[in-house]
């Protein structure tokens, strides 16, 4: 691929513009509010300036309502030699373009796609080129889908240096309800709680509240698109939760009781529920989309300047222990912070033994 058109140029468009660009392809951005393409041309994803024929692949990454005319528009201008969207429901945008009465051969330039990974801000300002990396992008060809094209999306895929999973339209979008359309009501649902909740209760959020309210903080607008092209898988996921809900809840309720067998039944139910999360959490997915890995906790108290972190990356390195992934929990008001440094289970001792003897305060 030597040339792409960006139509979108928020989150999703800037991140694949700029991963394009930096891989030497010539990115053309477009967006029907010019200000945000010539944002995203000002970070480097591109060239403002329209294409003077048509491009190798044209990149639509408008909110999902606005998918199909915006294909349809591009491929009746004959702006690329293939078509794709990035849209977080495959469906009802195919089945639009086909009743906007776009001909089979020009169907067949198309091909729908979906990269698993975003965030909960908008805009070019949010993108980053690396956006993707490791990622699932998830690629639905149909019988009729032309070769030339679906090579077109795979390129894509390798310069965003994500992971191809073909699948089948409909069945996206069961699975996306699943992952992400039902999550990210139930996250809305939990930072609801907040909205009216007293300032000193508010107050001592910790890592726990914000692992699971981070999504609460997407645009509606944008939501309220993914929902509509989706509501059935959604509302059928909710239902199964709400009926855990009304149990969790009973269980709760009879741990109120002061009749000792009630107290042990509501025990059994809530331990129920948590081990059967401990099942499911374990199916999340690691980093690069591998198989799922257990890793072990090593927590360290850093003091809040700057430089910590490096030195224990270098301390962990010394000790010769790579670091799979790291979070950083801040403690309200004081200029501390824990860090959490997970590794594989048996380089975990040998972490805490190496960073003791180098000064550091371990935390269990
Ligand atoms: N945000 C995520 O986490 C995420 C992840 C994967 C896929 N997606 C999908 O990517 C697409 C873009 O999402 P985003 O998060 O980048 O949104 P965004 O709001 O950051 O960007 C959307 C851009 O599209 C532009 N736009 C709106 N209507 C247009 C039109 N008719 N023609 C041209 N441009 C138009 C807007 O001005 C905006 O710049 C959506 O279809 C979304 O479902 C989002
Ligand atoms: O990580 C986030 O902020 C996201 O919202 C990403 C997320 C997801 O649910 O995983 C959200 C919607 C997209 O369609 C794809 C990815």
């Amino acid at each position: 691929m030597r040339t792409a058109l960006v139509i979108g140029t928020g989150l999703i468009g800037t991140s694949a513009a700029l991963a394009l660009t930096q891989r030497g392809v010539v990115v053309h951005l477009v967006d029907h509010d010019p200000g945000q393409a010539r944002t995203a041309a000002a970070l480097g994803a591109g060239t403002d300036e329209a294409p003077d024929g048509p491009v190798d692949l044209a990149i639509v990454a408008a909110p999902p309502a606005h998918v199909a005319a915006v294909l349809a528009d591009a491929m009746r201008r004959g702006a690329a030699r293939g078509y794709l969207d990035v849209a977080s429901v495959k469906g009802g945008p195919r089945r639009e373009l086909e009743a906007l009465g776009l001909d089979d051969a020009a169907l067949s330039r198309y091909i729908g796609t979906h990269p698993m990974s975003g965030r909960e801000q908008s805009g070019p300002l949010a993108a980053s080129g690396d956006l993707f990396e490791g990622r699932p992008w998830v690629l639905t060809p149909t019988r009729d889908t032309d070769t030339e094209v679906l090579n077109l999306a795979l390129e894509l895929v390798s310069h965003c240096r994500a992971v191809p999973v073909v699948m089948d339209a409909d069945a996206h979008d069961q699975a996306v309800a699943l992952v992400s359309h039902m999550p990210h009501l139930i996250s809305s649902m939990v930072a609801a709680r907040l909205e009216h909740a007293e300032e000193a209760a508010v107050r001592l959020s910790g890592q726990g509240i914000r692992d699971v309210t981070r999504i609460a903080a997407s645009d509606p607008g944008m939501w309220i698109d993914i929902l509509s092209a989706n509501p059935g898988p959604v509302a059928d996921l909710l239902a199964d939760v709400s009926a855990d809900l009304d149990e969790t809840v009973r269980a709760l309720r009879a741990l109120q009781s002061s009749d000792e067998t009630k107290r042990q039944q509501g025990t059994a139910g809530v331990e129920k529920m948590l081990r059967r999360g401990n099942a499911g959490q374990v199916r999340v997915p690691g980093k690069h989309g591998s198989a799922p890995r257990l890793y072990e906790t090593v927590a360290v108290l850093i003091d809040d300047q700057p430089g910590q972190l490096a030195r224990i990356f270098a301390d962990a390195g010394r000790a010769g222990v790579n670091i799979e992934d790291v979070r950083i929990e801040h403690a309200t008001g004081q200029q501390a912070g824990l860090v959490q440094l997970m590794v594989e289970p048996k380089a975990a001792p040998v972490l805490a033994a190496a960073l003791r003897e180098r000064g550091w305060a371990i935390r269990q």
